[in-house]
């Protein structure tokens, strides 16, 4: 696998002029927003209404989780059950070199015990960030040219299957390989990332290039998701992406929220994106059917578009 990539720009968006009073400012920002989900698929948020503390608090409590606690309290976690709401695993294989703590963290969220403490900014962290996809949703629904509420109505975001994936690399274990996560897109309606260090993160552009992602300082990176792209029959796209660890000399944390649609919602394109130019690109499937497709765990949230498209 080549893993050279390019450092070319990743458009940047402001959160706080999506939502204005000044309708000139709004506008192009939502423009703004429209060209980022169409031709890229990712963009960084900037002045997004998340307290500074929060992120910081959030990137120590998942340092301290996989420092503090021993390898047997966080065997714990290893999966038990396709329906576990907390899982953990720790892979050091040519394929994967990353030691990960999931949680389900919406509609209800799940927490391990230790740290002490760790639950509350685990719940803070989650709350926050949910305002934001919240948000997001409403924006990009006028992207597309609906009331602000189409895309929650769509993926019954209220009741949204929301996956908290905390990664490190390299894992409290030898590496075995260049490859920290391999090439892959996320299902659900967007992806929220943050990490305490730039480097390491790279996604395949629309022009098919490599790009690393280099995270300013307390921004969001957001990512479109699979979900997203079927309701919109392909207009907004998840791109695939991956983890380079390089040399394993820079110990790197990300967080990565999964925010789905609620899993018992039948996901389609919806008909105002088909039509004789735009046939129907994917079939319908529940958000569960679609997160079991590659295997019966919901919390390992894996994507399914390439067995859901039609053409
Ligand atoms: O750690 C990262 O930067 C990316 C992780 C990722 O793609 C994922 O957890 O789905
Ligand atoms: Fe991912």
């Amino acid at each position: 696998m080549a893993e050279i990539a390019s450092d070319d720009d990743i458009p940047t968006i402001d959160y706080s002029l999506l939502f204005c009073d000044d309708p000139n400012k709004q506008f192009h920002a939502l423009e703004c927003l429209r060209d980022a989900c169409q031709e890229y698929g990712f963009f960084y948020l900037v002045n997004h209404t998340i307290p500074d503390g929060v992120f910081d608090n959030i990137l120590k409590g998942v340092s301290d989780f996989f420092n503090q606690t021993t390898l047997d309290e966080r065997r714990n976690y290893s999966k038990k059950f396709p329906l576990d709401k907390i899982r953990w695993e720790l892979n050091s294989s040519a394929g994967e070199n990353r030691e990960y703590l999931k949680v389900v963290a919406h509609p209800q969220y799940h927490f391990p015990s230790n740290p002490s403490g760790f639950s509350k900014i685990l719940e803070e962290y989650g709350k926050e960030m949910r305002k934001i996809v919240i948000g997001l949703a409403r924006a990009v629904s006028k992207t597309l040219g609906f009331e602000e509420h189409f895309v929650e109505k769509a993926l019954n975001l209220k009741s949204g299957f929301d996956v908290l994936a905390m990664n490190l690399y390299p894992p409290n274990a030898k590496s075995k390989g260049a490859v920290g996560l391999s090439e892959h897109t996320d299902p659900g309606f967007v992806i929220t990332l943050l990490q305490d260090i730039n480097g390491g993160l790279q996604i395949l552009s629309h022009k098919g290039k490599w790009i690393n992602a280099y995270i300013p300082h307390h921004a969001i990176l957001i990512q479109l998701g699979d979900q997203l792209e079927i309701l919109t029959n392909g207009m907004y796209k998840s791109h695939i992406h991956r983890v380079i660890v390089g040399n394993n000399k820079v110990r790197r944390i990300s967080v990565v929220g999964i925010h789905g649609p609620s899993l018992d919602k039948l996901i389609s394109p919806s008909i105002e994106f088909v039509d004789e130019k735009h046939p129907q690109g994917y079939r319908g499937m529940t958000y569960k059917e679609s997160l079991e497709v590659n295997g019966d765990d919901e919390i390992d949230v894996q994507s399914s578009l390439e067995q859901a498209r039609l053409v």
